[in-house]
């Protein structure tokens, strides 16, 4: 797919007007607190989701600088080109609400426009999916999930759900010993609820990673060698377990540490303290790995997973970027610019240094949350 058209109104600190972006990479450069930022999230709020910025929608609308609150109205309209036609959407934010047209269609949330447009965003807040602990990770993982299997979200709503529950009963076990003979009823449905969510994430690490591979070793030209692979909290689960299989792994753990858990009062084990590794040369990425290298490794990520989303619906995801080039070295930036063929990318950047590195593609000053688009020499 690819954005035709944007216009933004009322919009963060950005001056109404349009924007029409070429098919290829779209560099959008300025000094800071420009508004290259709220340009970008402009076009994923398309998506369907809330702010990568963690945004409320009130908070959207351009500040009334006299009285130091958030104007109550913004507008955003996109056309696109997606499923082999042109469409067209709209997104108003009124009072902290969303809604939306599509195609000329009102519908009352924004929620409608999920699966319309596909994107995926880097932003640096993203690097923690390498920097923190596991919880990123299986953030990242599950994202991606639910984006490529609808049923995966419910799926894992009700794993949590009887996760809290099985854990409220362990702490009702140390009141009332004689509760202890229901847990395992608990531990059946979680054990069969888990091994899903296993197999799913074993299955989609799985096919991630030759993508992530493929495209770290074009970052970095081939100087470095990346693998990822499931790291599952379930000790025995092991790749391409049948369903029986996984639950039944599942089940023996939930036995083995049953008195751990009734001391502690919670669930030690099982898909929700998951993790995946990621390895540099074989050495861990985030132990070891330099700034550019793990930049490196979460845009790899990011752009496996809008590879892989894009062989799985037939659409290929535009690609944000938002300032990614700083902590890398000027082939790695090359590679970015001119190297990322077959999608639509919208990066940012300060440095107008680093915007002469594209060779072909379309490039916008913002100045003052004015867009300039610029002619390539
Ligand atoms: N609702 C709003 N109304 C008006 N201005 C806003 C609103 N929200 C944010 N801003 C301002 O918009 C400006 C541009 O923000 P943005 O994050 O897009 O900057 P940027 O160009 O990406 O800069 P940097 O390179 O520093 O990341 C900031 O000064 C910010 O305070």
């Amino acid at each position: 797919m690819h954005v035709i058209r944007l216009a933004t109104q009322n919009f963060r600190n950005l001056e109404d007007g349009e924007l029409f972006p070429c098919k290829g990479v779209n560099v959008i450069y300025g000094g800071n607190a420009q508004g290259k930022t709220n340009l970008l999230e402009s076009l994923w709020l398309f998506t369907g989701g809330h702010s990568f910025r963690g945004a409320k929608d009130a908070e959207l609308p351009k500040l009334d600088v006299q009285k130091g609150t958030n104007t109550s109205k913004a507008s955003l309209a996109l056309d696109f080109h997606s499923e082999e036609r042109d469409q067209s959407a709209v997104l108003n934010f009124e009072n902290g609400r969303r809604n939306s047209v599509i195609n000329g269609v009102k519908k009352k949330t924004g929620s409608a426009l999920i699966g319309k447009v596909c994107a995926v965003i880097f932003s640096p807040e993203h690097l923690l999916l390498i920097k923190e602990g596991p919880a990123r990770r299986r953030g990242f993982l599950d994202g991606a999930l639910c984006q490529m299997k609808p049923g995966y979200a419910g799926l894992l709503s009700v794993y949590n759900r009887s996760l809290l529950q099985r854990n409220a009963l362990l702490k009702d076990i140390s009141r009332y010993p004689e509760l202890e003979d229901t847990l395992s009823v608990w531990d059946l449905r979680l054990a069969k609820l888990g091994a899903e969510v296993m197999r799913e994430r074993g299955k989609y690490l799985e096919r991630l990673a030759p993508k992530v591979h493929g495209v770290y070793a074009g970052i970095s030209k081939n100087h470095e060698e990346i693998q990822i692979s499931y790291s599952p909290s379930v000790k025995n689960y092991v790749e391409n377990l049948s369903l029986p299989d996984a639950e039944q792994a599942f089940l023996e753990e939930l036995a083995r540490t049953r008195n751990t858990d009734l001391r502690s009062g919670f669930t030690n084990s099982g898909p929700h303290r998951d993790d995946f590794e990621i390895m540099l040369d074989g050495f861990s990425a985030r132990v070891y790995g330099s700034q550019g290298q793990q930049r490196s490794t979460v845009l790899a990520l990011k752009l496996a997973e809008a590879e892989l989303l894009s062989d799985f619906t037939g659409e290929t995801p535009i690609v944000l970027l938002d300032d990614v080039m700083s902590e890398l070295d000027q082939s790695r930036q090359d590679y970015l610019m001119n190297h990322l063929h077959g999608r639509q990318v919208f990066l940012t950047c300060c440095s107008p240094e680093t915007v002469e590195l594209l060779k072909t593609g379309m490039r916008f000053r913002v100045e003052a949350g004015k867009v300039f688009p610029e002619n390539m020499e």
